[in-house]
């Protein structure tokens, strides 16, 4: 076999996610079996300080020759970045990914993708035009239990799927959590709130469930039913989302289906931490998949048959994972040795798709990004939520 190729990573922003993605990124691929690539860090900005970005690539291991950057301007004109990866606020990718893709770099770029649609089918559209990869960074698609999830649909193991359930819920007690109202969790002008940073997640298990194992010149898009609640506090932004979508479907695929997502800053999927309860039902006339841990994070999967029989099987994520672990996102990073955090599946698959010339992610392609983008909209429209129009914009570079 021949040696595995290396490619070269640039991180921009240095917040939470940033940090346990590099840290992921930098365990040893062999140790998921991965045996043809390598990652490797070369450089990381931060948009405070240049010694912000050197404490940064000295707290996730990068090798000591990476460089740091105080600009993001500066950071994308280093040419021996392959890929970037983006790690800002929802408010901030659409400018972000614009300068690397103006700077003829390849995107890794967070959920949710963008602010709205427009914004993502423009950047779509400069990718293509120049030839360069770009993916949203939905790292569950990527999961080897997704994949599964999958194979189980499309293998027909429950008949045509006729329902999914899904909920990414996080009870964060936000007043008390965020009382300046500055944090990106429920801030309008960081694109907060539940729908795009929670709420993704639940419809991620929809789309890849009901939508993404059909062959692709059957894929329709939902009709879309949405209720918004807002967080008084900072007004525009949502506490609460519920989405009721209803995906056209032939007879011969068993007629229409329906799903439910739901999503909350208030209250939880797993309360107390409880873990023991499915936050996503997929189910068809010869049985149900549920599945178990975080919808972002998920864990675990039981399929039951109509005559009551149970299959198990677990998906422990591997390591090392020295100073990796779960990252919560809003309060830091809960630490489990031996145990990656699952980012690696995703920074895999671009590597991957680098290395062989392809331009974009196999299980969330562009066009399925921007949809969910489009569903999003729509769910912002009928519940009256708007953001400021310095992050909805197309114009290119804005201050933010
Ligand atoms: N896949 C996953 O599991 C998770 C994904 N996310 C996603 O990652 C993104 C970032 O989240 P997270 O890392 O938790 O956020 P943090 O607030 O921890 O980090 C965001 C970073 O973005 C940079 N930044 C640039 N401009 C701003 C600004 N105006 N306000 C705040 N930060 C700014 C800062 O880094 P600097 O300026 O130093 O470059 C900052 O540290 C979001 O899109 C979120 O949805 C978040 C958590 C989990
Ligand atoms: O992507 C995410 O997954 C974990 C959550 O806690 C976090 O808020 C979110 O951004």
């Amino acid at each position: 076999m021949s040696s595995p190729k290396t490619v070269r990573w640039g991180i921009l922003a240095t917040g939470g996610i940033a940090s346990t993605f590099t840290k992921d990124l930098l365990c040893d691929p062999t140790t998921r079996g991965v045996k043809h690539l390598k990652h490797t860090v070369v450089a990381a900005a931060s948009s405070s300080s240049e010694s912000r970005a050197k404490e940064f690539l000295k707290e996730v291991g990068a090798p000591s020759d990476a460089k740091a950057y105080g600009s993001y301007d500066a950071f994308v004109k280093n040419p021996d970045i392959d890929i970037v990866y983006i790690a800002t606020p929802h408010s901030h990718h659409y400018q972000n990914a614009m300068l690397c893709l103006e700077a003829s770099k390849n995107v890794l770029c967070e959920k949710a993708f963008t602010v709205n649609a427009a914004q993502a089918r423009k950047l779509a559209e400069v990718a293509k035009s120049k030839k360069l990869f770009l993916m949203e960074a939905v790292w569950t698609r990527y999961f080897p239990l997704s994949v599964y999830v999958r194979e189980q649909i499309t293998s027909g193991r429950i008949g045509p799927i006729t329902r999914v359930i899904s909920d990414n819920s996080m009870a964060l007690d936000p007043e008390k959590s965020f009382p300046d109202g500055k944090h990106r969790m429920v801030n309008p002008d960081l694109a907060g709130g539940a729908l795009l940073d929670l709420g993704i997640y639940a419809l991620t298990w929809v789309f890849q469930t009901m939508y993404h194992t059909q062959p692709e010149d059957s894929r329709q898009p939902p009709k879309l039913q949405a209720f918004v609640k807002n967080y008084e506090p900072t007004g525009q932004a949502d506490e609460q989302s519920t989405m009721i979508l209803q995906f056209p479907r032939s007879q011969e695929q068993g007629g229409d289906a329906h799903a439910v997502a739901t999503t909350s800053l208030r209250v939880a999927t797993a309360p107390g931490g409880n873990m023991n309860q499915p936050f996503v039902r997929i189910q068809g006339p010869k049985g149900e998949i549920q599945v178990f841990g975080h919808a972002f994070r998920p864990l675990s999967t039981k399929i039951i048959d109509q005559g009551g029989k149970v299959e198990s099987k677990d998906f422990p994520i591997p390591g090392p994972g020295k100073g990796s672990g779960w990252y919560n996102g809003f309060g830091g990073s809960l630490q489990s040795e031996g145990e990656g955090h699952g980012m690696f599946w995703e920074a895999d698959e671009a590597a991957d798709a680098i290395i062989n010339g392809r331009k974009e992610g196999r299980y969330l392609g562009l066009d399925e990004s921007i949809l969910i983008m489009e569903v999003m909209d729509e769910v912002r429209k009928q519940g009256g939520l708007k953001y400021p129009e310095k992050i909805e914009t197309l114009d290119y570079p804005t201050q933010l």
